[in-house]
């Protein structure tokens, strides 16, 4: 069977995207590992299956899987991608579009120059929520990493995040404390992790290991997490530019309770077909 496929990127962070609205297939989560190879495969940091709502006031579902095949709760960047994707299908005319994702409900406006706005919801807290085993709520958690103290903010954007401050992103261990902090056992369902440097009150610059992944490129998620963070630390005003690898983010949040708004580009790179 022949499965028809879009390859796009919301700065750098990549998607399969695949119409199952108007195309059937079942892709475990063995086969999913195989298709984000990036030489076994077609390559990309997560898959983005787009199906119909199960509610009539929503107009789509959209699913995401990691890399490493498991099943998430919410992408920021492939919110956008999602967006800019059933546009330019035409599964839709509408260029204000209601999607429902297991983190949660989502609104999304594309912008007649493309880019899209995405209301992201409000951000959680609670430990359980994220979920972090914790003995109560906090914005500098201690971590015993293998016997390094790791202080870190956790919050829930649907999907779990920790944010850690570091004096410089070009020099933050990324690589080496990310995968650990990922899989400690604190982290039930494991975490994003973001390595946040505060340039002024209205500019971070930012790298996330991503759970499921790796390091990426961009995570909007991350994005918004690491701003929640600074604000509610007092460290950022409401608006802030996030810069990461693959480009600039702008994320707003009037504060708790509120939404947090996102907004970026969505980039199609080509159309393909497998046989599955
Ligand atoms: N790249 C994403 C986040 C994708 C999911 C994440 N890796 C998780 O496991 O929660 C984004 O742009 O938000």
């Amino acid at each position: 069977m022949m499965l028809h496929f879009t390859k796009m990127h919301g700065l750098g962070n990549d998607f399969m995207v695949v119409d199952l609205v108007t195309q059937r297939a079942r892709l475990d989560s063995e086969r999913i590992r195989t298709l984000a190879d990036r030489r076994f495969g077609i390559g990309f940091d997560q898959l983005l299956l787009v199906e119909p709502p199960s509610r009539p006031d929503m107009d789509f579902r959209y699913r995401i899987f990691n890399a490493d095949g498991s099943e998430v709760e919410n992408c920021g960047n492939g919110a956008r991608c999602f967006a800019r994707f059933v546009l330019d299908q035409r599964l839709t005319a509408r260029r204000e579009i209601a999607v429902q994702t297991a983190g949660g409900n989502l609104l999304l406006k594309v912008a007649e120059d493309g880019r899209v706005r995405v209301d992201m919801g409000a951000p959680r807290f609670n430990p359980g929520d994220i979920p972090l085993t914790a003995d109560g709520e906090s914005h500098a958690y201690t971590l015993d990493v293998d016997g390094e103290t790791v202080t870190m903010d956790a919050l829930s954007m649907g999907n779990p995040h920790a944010v850690i401050d570091v004096e410089s992103v070009d020099h933050a261990p990324v690589t080496t404390l990310g995968p650990r902090v990922e899989t400690h056992p604190c982290f039930p369902r494991r975490v994003n992790v973001g390595f946040m440097e505060v340039v002024s009150r209205q500019h971070v610059r930012l790298r996330v290991f991503e759970r499921g992944v790796g390091e990426t490129l961009a995570c909007g998620t991350g994005a918004c997490a690491a701003v929640v963070s600074g604000i509610r630390r007092g460290l950022l005003d409401q608006h802030v530019d996030v810069t990461l690898p693959g480009g600039t983010l702008s994320i707003e949040w009037a504060g708790p309770g509120q939404s947090v708004i996102m907004t970026g580009p969505a980039e199609r790179v080509f159309d393909g077909r497998i046989v599955i």
